[in-house]
């Protein structure tokens, strides 16, 4: 499969301090991959640079997609669910990528908003407002949303944070639908049980690259213990320090 996404020495800073820093190598056409790494990793941060909401300090993005091929479910904090929209009109959010932001959804959209609904276990919950949902319920209703989406790039950051057993096997089962699909899932993950199990790739985070690649390499005890000793060092005041000689860590793209 080739690089559909490439990081080039991508470096993303808030106020010139690094939080992704000299990250190298690429997502594969159709890949699954978990995005892991201790709190403060830059995770999030590079799910935003993905997605185009932050641009890289140093290096470059390089894809042939459209900011439409992206789908983003985002760290539930980042969401408010206080905007009075109804279970189905937030689903239907989704077609706007068929229809345009100002047309109206026809009979095929709310046919595919109901089957989206359908999937994610949530029929009959069509008109009831967001802000009356539990966190799972909520989290199932933005499953449905990238369903009906039909993206080619699916971003996820953390999607099963306080989500119950039985949901979570729900969701990765919809994940691993769209990767039988052929398409691209990038999703940021705390439990590395959950990386083991589902996810074939890795990118292992602790700001700078720590390793990407197959799962069962790159979860490794040694590479765990470097991202946590990395974790330890952090200065969150230091600006942007020249690329390491020789490139930095990659998963095959020469720095
Ligand atoms: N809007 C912001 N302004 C300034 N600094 C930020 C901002 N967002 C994140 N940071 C900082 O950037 C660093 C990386 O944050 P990020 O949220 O990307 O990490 P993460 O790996 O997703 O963490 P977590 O696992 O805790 O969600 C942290 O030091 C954080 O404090």
């Amino acid at each position: 499969m080739s690089a559909l996404l490439t990081l080039d020495n991508l470096t993303v800073t808030y106020d010139r301090h690094p939080a992704v820093h000299h990250v190298s190598g690429f997502f594969r056409a159709g890949s699954l991959t978990a995005i892991a790494g201790p709190n403060g990793a830059g995770k999030s941060t590079l799910m935003k640079a993905i997605m185009g909401e932050l641009r890289p300090a140093e290096g470059r993005l390089r894809h042939q997609l459209a900011r439409s091929d992206f789908g983003y479910l985002p760290q539930a904090a980042d969401i408010n669910r206080r905007f009075p929209i109804s279970v189905l009109d937030t689903v239907l959010l989704g077609a706007w990528r068929h229809t345009g932001a100002f047309k109206a959804n026809g009979p095929k959209e709310y046919t595919q908003a109901a089957e989206a609904l359908a999937a994610v276990g949530l029929s009959g919950f069509d008109r009831r407002p967001i802000g009356s949902l539990s966190a799972g319920q909520f989290q199932r209703v933005l499953f449905a949303r990238l369903l009906l989406q039909d993206a080619k790039v699916i971003l996820l950051d953390e999607p099963f944070t306080a989500i119950d057993a039985r949901t979570t096997q729900d969701l990765l089962d919809i994940v691993a639908h769209w990767h039988g699909e052929g398409r691209t899932v990038i999703a940021v993950l705390h439990d590395l049980e959950q990386v083991r199990t589902h996810f074939p790739e890795t990118l292992l985070l602790a700001r700078e690259c720590i390793a990407w690649g197959p799962t069962a390499e790159v979860m490794s005890a040694g590479n765990l213990l470097k991202a946590r000793m990395m974790a330890e060092r952090w200065d969150d005041g230091a600006g942007i320090c020249e690329p390491p000689v020789g490139g930095a860590s990659t998963n095959g793209v020469v720095a």
